[in-house]
């Protein structure tokens, strides 16, 4: 039988999951943050990527959708509003595409979805699934890996910062703005998982969630680093040359 944890013990646990399981100790982050990944591999991380930013929104909208309280549905619908924006080319989508766009990728491939690898469309739906199959609190709680991106995130920009010519500031615009929103969110997130895990049962699910989430994002790392570093990509996946945008083609 669990015991019941205090709020401050559920939040230790919280953070040790993060701590051991969250993707800033995989090795194809090591390799993207200390400049060993060829061009390829940081184009192929980007398209893949790409993917798991355009899940976030309808994640949210599926986690909104089963909320009953409206002081509960408008905080968590601001995180719709980052993601999409307010207008065309505005919100953190779009900001990725930026990143996309000085890779020289093209933006129909990219959004397209369909040069990315298996793993990360099963990895996508996996999670979208579990955010409408679990309880909302475990659907809440699955987004605590937020309490760790700021980290990982400052880490990873001045590591390709320094050691890739190809990116500029501006390639990685994306990720100035999410510190401040992650740490938002999670503030929030935690604060309602501590208030209504309140049985053994219910604290134990939450941890589950989180490690479940931590899982989703080792496993889009796991199929990048197997196909680009030591096999191959699956047919029809991204390869070296693929999805230029249409310029660089003519240009070619
Ligand atoms: O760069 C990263 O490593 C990283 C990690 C995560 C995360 O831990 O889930 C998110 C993001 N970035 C991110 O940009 C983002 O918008 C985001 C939303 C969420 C979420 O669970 O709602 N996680 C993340």
């Amino acid at each position: 039988m669990d015991q019941l944890l205090t709020e401050n013990e559920l939040e230790a646990r919280l953070r040790d999951v993060g701590a051991q399981r969250y993707h800033h100790l995989h090795p194809f982050q090591l390799r993207l943050q200390s400049g060993r990944c060829s061009r390829t591999e940081v184009e192929a991380w980007a398209l893949n990527r790409y993917l798991y930013q355009a899940c976030i929104p309808q994640k949210d909208a599926i986690i909104l959708s089963r909320m009953d309280d409206p002081a509960l549905r408008r905080p968590w619908r601001q995180r719709i509003v980052d993601h999409d924006g307010e207008r065309e080319g505005d919100g953190g989508i779009a900001r990725w595409l930026k990143l996309t766009d000085d890779l020289g990728l093209s933006r129909a491939a990219v959004m397209s979805g369909r040069f990315a690898l298996p793993a990360t469309r099963f990895a996508v739906i996996g999670y979208l699934s579990f955010v409408r199959d679990a309880t909302l609190l475990e659907a809440i709680a699955s987004s605590l890996t937020e309490l760790f991106s700021p980290s990982i995130i400052a880490t990873r920009t001045a590591g390709m910062l320094a050691n890739y010519d190809f990116i500029r500031p501006e390639t990685l615009a994306y990720f100035t703005a999410r510190p401040v929103q992650a740490k938002r969110d999670s503030d929030f997130a935690l604060a309602y998982v501590k208030a209504h895990a309140t049985t053994p049962e219910r604290q134990q699910a939450v941890i589950a969630a989180l490690e479940f989430k931590c899982a989703m994002l080792w496993a889009m790392l796991d199929a990048l680093e197997h196909a680009y570093v030591y096999a191959e990509p699956a047919p029809g996946a991204f390869r070296a040359g693929d999805a230029r945008a249409p310029h660089l083609v003519a240009a070619a």
